[in-house]
């Protein structure tokens, strides 16, 4: 054991998977994304999945809540196989395992108070007074107390990504799955939402699944890293161990760095003088990535209708102890400096 290492790799759980993926093969077309993917999930844990864009990180997450069925393989959450699960029976599971997805996708045509309530009233027997109040709860613990009646146009991208989080909790579920939670948003407002997701994990027990590009949030959130890369795992362990780790990919990574052969295709796209073909550099480390045509059971879009089930987390009963984050939520700073979940 590297002694340097050895309190990050304590910090990492022991207890059984909640959420296990056995020889998971995806192929779209002619490209294969996921290839054989084995990788379990264990409960209470934050796990960061890295890779170069287009390794299947996003098809991943997908698979755990069946929004996408393996070609081959297996996917399980406890005991119960979710591969096989037709939609209807997919939907108990959805409530115990929320999604934060890449765009928020909150509903434009709703109030962000009407978002947050959607699966309460979709899912529970609560009655009007208790919605309104658990609302009220759900949106002061992500640091938008008073923004119930707001439009999510009206709100900034870190603003609206915390009242889709505020929406994925609503049901309290047992794991968040988060895809790229902080893509587009400042370095400040960035670190709002690694506090949220920290929060929810070690306050309330959640376990979490991270997908980013953002070292920064990485290094902040994970108990444990996890590259994917060329639809397998290529490195998984604890975060220390991980950033120490030999492995040219997984340094390469780390350092956002081309390799000589996107260099090279730089170089000679110039030479040729043409602009340089920055979407085909990358692909030495980045698995081949065409551009999508999203589909059917894909992320859903800004409609009720099409909207995957929202989330689930722990106890959401408890009233908050911080300090109010209403107050530190002015209209025009946008923030962001959240988090309920923080004791006096
Ligand atoms: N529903 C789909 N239909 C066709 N191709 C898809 C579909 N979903 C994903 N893909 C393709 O699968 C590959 C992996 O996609 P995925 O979104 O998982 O990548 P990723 O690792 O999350 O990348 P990024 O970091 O850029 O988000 C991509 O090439 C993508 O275009």
């Amino acid at each position: 054991m590297d002694n340097d290492c050895a309190e990050s790799q304590a910090a990492m759980s022991e207890a059984e998977p909640i959420i296990r993926m056995r020889g998971v093969h995806k192929r779209f077309g002619p490209l294969t994304v996921l290839n054989g993917l084995d990788l379990d999930f264990r409960p209470h844990e934050t796990t960061v999945l890295l890779g170069p864009s287009g390794t299947g990180k996003s098809v991943t997450l997908k698979h755990i809540v069946g929004l996408l069925q393996p070609d081959a393989g297996e996917v399980y959450f406890h005991d119960q196989r979710v591969d096989q699960l037709k939609e209807r029976e997919l939907v108990p599971l959805r409530k115990r395992i929320g999604f934060l997805f890449q765009m928020g996708a909150m509903f434009d045509s709703m109030t962000v108070g009407e978002n947050v309530e959607f699966p309460l009233v979709e899912h529970t027997n609560l009655n009007r007074r208790q919605r309104a109040d658990k609302v009220d709860r759900l949106l002061k613990m992500v640091g938008l107390g008073k923004t119930q009646d707001k439009m999510p146009n009206d709100m900034s991208g870190g603003q609206r990504k915390r009242a889709a989080l505020a929406r994925a909790i609503a049901l309290e579920p047992e794991v968040m799955l988060y895809d790229e939670p902080t893509t587009g948003l400042d370095p400040i407002r960035s670190d709002v939402i690694n506090e949220l997701i920290l929060a929810l994990t070690k306050q309330l027990g959640m376990t979490s699944i991270v997908v980013t590009h953002d070292m920064n949030s990485a290094n902040k959130i994970a108990d444990r890293m996890v590259l994917l890369y060329d639809g397998q795992v290529a490195a998984d362990s604890d975060p220390c161990t991980f950033r120490n780790s030999k492995s040219e990919l997984v340094q390469r990574f780390i350092r956002g760095q081309a390799d000589q052969q996107d260099i090279e295709l730089i170089r000679m796209g110039f030479e040729e003088g043409q602009a340089p073909n920055i979407e085909s550099a990358g692909e030495a480390i980045n698995t081949p990535a065409p551009r999508r045509r999203k589909t059917d059971r894909d992320e859903p879009s800004a409609s009720p209708q099409t909207q995957a089930p929202p989330p689930p987390v722990a106890d959401l009963q408890a009233e908050p102890t911080g300090p109010d984050p209403t107050e530190l939520d002015s209209e025009d700073t946008d923030d962001d400096t959240p988090s309920v979940f923080h004791e006096d």
